[in-house]
């Protein structure tokens, strides 16, 4: 059966959930959903849709990110709804990595919480530069209490530079709004209005070469294999050839595909799967990059100024020193790295630091590029890149 093509009647952009374990994300999501499904320019999609793997559904929590598509009046966007679990930082930041702006979930019952903070220093970092906060549960929460957690994450979003007074800040009750109750209906309607309005549209470098950084690969039975992620800049058509950095492979795309609908041309901003020719599944990774051909070439020693967390932001409590070898995130990649902190004998927490790094394997890398530093399943720092070294 032939797939209707993706027509594209209005700007597109990236948004997505996030914030702390259990305020609310996925069923957010699913309230949005619902309420642009019931007005007629989305599909419903439910909770259980998007926590479908056995493990999520087993453990009531997200853990993989998962994408949905709807549309507002003006816009088309792509959704995230990304994991709050402390364990699962990683995966939100490959999700956060795509989002031109958003959403930030935190619970009007309990205030802003450790992930919370943790998402939007890392959303900081990887560049996301717009939040609307969603203070959801507020079905459950009297006015005084919303009003207290409203200026506490107003105080958080202008800590990390998001200017916490001007961010809309919506009541919101995920929950009753799937069960159709018209004032959190209304309340979703709302949110989204702030979203529309809020979060600008992102310059989009269409004339720059293509690249696109990995978030997911899979296998269609009989097609081959399939890249998923978010365009960066330029764009990409069927036929187009194509390096994939890290798998060290030429190929030529053979499908674009954006939420299952056949494109002619995906262009920067757009979410899409894209079908390699003759590439193995497990030639692939999330964090590799595919590119026009020889438009990047990837690097591994950088210069980077780096903000050591402190222990309070749930960074480490002691310093760093030459010889450190944390996880770098950078884009969707995960990679280990050596610090150099040249005259610097020490930074400590709550520092600031120039370093050079060297990382265990070529990147495409730039300067201004932000990413974060991890070790151990924790965020310990959060950097830009200064200088590409050879
Ligand atoms: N009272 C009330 N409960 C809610 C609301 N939204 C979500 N919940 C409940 O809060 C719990 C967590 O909801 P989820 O949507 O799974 O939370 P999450 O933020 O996606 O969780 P993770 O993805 O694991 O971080 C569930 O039991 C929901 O039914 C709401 O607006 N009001
Ligand atoms: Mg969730």
């Amino acid at each position: 059966m032939a797939k209707t093509a993706y027509v594209r009647t209005k700007p597109h952009l990236n948004i997505g959930t996030m914030g702390h374990v259990d305020h609310g994300k996925t069923t957010l999501t699913a309230a949005i959903t619902k309420v642009l499904a019931d007005r007629g320019t989305g599909t419903f999609v439910p909770f259980d849709r998007i926590d479908r793997a056995p493990e999520e559904a087993a453990r009531g929590i997200t853990i993989n990110i998962s994408h949905v598509e709807y549309e507002t009046d003006t816009r088309h966007y792509a959704h995230v709804d990304m994991p709050g679990h402390a364990d699962f930082v990683k995966n939100m930041i490959t999700g956060a990595a795509q989002l031109d702006g958003a959403i930030l979930v935190v619970s009007a019952l309990d205030g802003v919480m450790p992930q919370t903070a943790e998402h939007v220093l890392l959303a900081r970092q990887v560049g996301v530069d717009h939040i609307v906060v969603a203070l959801n549960k507020a079905d459950g929460a009297d006015e005084e209490l919303a009003e207290l957690v409203e200026l506490e994450v107003r105080d958080l979003l202008t800590l990390h530079g998001y200017g916490g007074d001007s961010a809309p800040v919506v009541r919101v009750s995920g929950l009753k709004a799937l069960e159709g109750d018209p004032r959190w209906v209304a309340a979703i309607e709302a949110l989204l209005d702030a979203v529309d309005t809020y979060v600008p549209m992102p310059e989009r470098y269409l004339d720059a070469p293509f690249l696109m950084s990995v978030e997911n690969v899979l296998t269609i039975t009989g097609r081959g294999t399939v890249v998923t992620g978010a365009v960066e800049r330029g764009t990409v058509r069927v036929g187009d050839r194509v390096d994939v950095l890290g798998a060290g492979v030429e190929t030529v795309v053979t499908g674009v595909e954006t939420f299952g609908k056949p494109m002619d041309e995906a262009q920067a901003g757009d979410n899409v799967a894209l079908l390699l020719r003759g590439v193995p599944r497990d030639a692939v990774r999330r964090g590799h990059v595919v590119a026009a051909p020889g438009s990047v070439v990837p690097r591994r020693r950088f210069t980077a100024r780096v903000y050591v967390l402190s222990a309070k932001e749930g960074g480490r409590t002691t310093p760093i020193a030459t010889g450190y070898r944390p996880q770098f995130y950078i884009r969707t990649a995960d990679v280990v790295g050596d610090v150099d902190l040249g005259d610097a004998a020490v930074a400590r927490p709550g520092e600031r630091v120039d370093m050079t790094v060297e990382l265990g394997r070529d990147v495409p890398l730039e300067a201004g590029l932000g990413f974060a530093v991890r070790e151990g399943g924790r965020t310990v720092g959060a950097g830009t890149v200064t200088a590409v070294l050879d």
